[in-house]
């Protein structure tokens, strides 16, 4: 066995087999776990990983596995399944390890049932794992292909957050750390609903002149409900919040993006996701509902939730959003 740090990966997606490629580059060897038996089977074999993230080689030190046992004794583990799965994965996690390690949170998104960000999910199923979060503009295929990439990682001990930033970072892959958790969530979750949007307005063909209206008052919505929920503006305006608005509402390169454009093609919602995660889909309603129990106006979050929920059509959610009364810009 290697003398090389070990770290868990969980998760194979596109993702969890960037994340694990970034990570060998790093100088790591990488134990990728997946529920997913014929997945690992191909990455034993073949070293791909067709159905996530084709056309890809795998390191060397890449392991895959589908047990548990060998997630004893990394030194951290990266959580990287939809946000909705984020609780059931680290009870898992938690009933099977044989000791409490530093966990990673990679997803983007809030839990549904409890309006929970995914630190207060894990730590309310492993209260004494350490906890960071991973987010900013980053497309799986740039990561993999060695395309410079810039991120956030950040957790309240910000001493673990500078290790795990210097353990993961590559030439190719650059980590700044913060302790700002609750920023770098709100911009990783919300950020998806309004790419949807973006995606609508482009697949309307409404304009690049919408669009940029929108984005820009999207990211107003984005500052107004971090401001409510204990998000810093310093930290909104850096990668994991403008710098990932920039990128997922721009192109349909992102899942989020692309489904909006499918829906404004006249897709169905059904045929919008092309097979796809969304993760913007399962976070519209309870980011509209946290901002109503805070009192914040968020019109475009609403106005999109309601396309989602069938309760307006697209040309109907672009009359409610230009038709409201003029106001102060700020
Ligand atoms: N793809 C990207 O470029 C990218 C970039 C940054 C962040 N993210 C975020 O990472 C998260 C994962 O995205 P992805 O692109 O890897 O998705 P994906 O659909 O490609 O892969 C999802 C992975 O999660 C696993 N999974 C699903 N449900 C599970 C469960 N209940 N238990 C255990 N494993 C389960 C699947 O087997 C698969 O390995 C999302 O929250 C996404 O927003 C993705
Ligand atoms: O493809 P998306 O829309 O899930 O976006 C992927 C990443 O979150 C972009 O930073």
């Amino acid at each position: 066995m290697t003398t090389r740090p070990r770290i868990g990966v969980v998760g194979a997606g596109a993702w969890g087999t960037a994340l694990a490629t970034v990570a060998t580059q790093a100088g790591n060897h990488v134990v990728l776990w997946t529920r997913e038996t014929d997945v690992v089977a191909e990455m034993a074999t073949h070293g791909t990983n067709a159905r996530y993230l084709p056309g890809v080689k795998l390191d060397k030190n890449i392991h895959p596995t589908s047990d548990l046992a060998d997630l004893d004794n990394v030194e951290a583990i990266l959580i990287v399944t939809p946000a909705q799965t984020i609780r059931a994965v680290v009870r898992m996690l938690a009933e099977n390890l044989k000791k409490s390690v530093p966990l990673v949170l990679c997803a983007k998104g809030i839990e549904r049932e409890s309006g929970q960000f995914m630190h207060e999910v894990a730590r309310g199923e492993w209260p004494e794992a350490p906890l960071a979060v991973l987010s900013g503009p980053s497309f799986a295929d740039d990561v993999v292909r060695g395309l410079p990439t810039a991120v956030t990682l950040a957790s309240e001990d910000e001493a673990l957050a500078q290790k795990l930033a210097l353990q993961l970072s590559s030439g190719s892959f650059r980590i700044y750390h913060s302790e700002d958790v609750r920023s770098v969530e709100i911009g990783g979750a919300a950020k998806n609903v309004f790419a949807i949007a973006c995606g609508a307005v482009m697949g309307r063909g409404l304009g690049e002149s919408a669009k940029a209206a929108l984005m820009a008052r999207s990211f107003a919505e984005l500052m107004r409900f971090a401001s409510a929920y204990g998000g810093r503006p310093q930290t909104l305006m850096g990668l994991s919040g403008f710098g990932d608005m920039v990128l997922t509402c721009s192109t349909a390169h992102s899942r989020n993006f692309a489904f909006g454009e499918r829906l404004g093609k006249g897709a169905s919602l059904e045929e919008a996701s092309g097979g796809k995660l969304t993760e913007g889909v399962f976070t519209a309603s309870v980011l509209v509902q946290m901002a109503q129990e805070k009192n914040i106006d968020m019109p475009i979050a609403q106005t999109i939730d309601a396309v989602l929920q069938s309760r307006l059509t697209l040309d109907e959610a672009v009359d409610v959003l230009m038709n409201r009364p003029l106001k102060r810009e700020v």
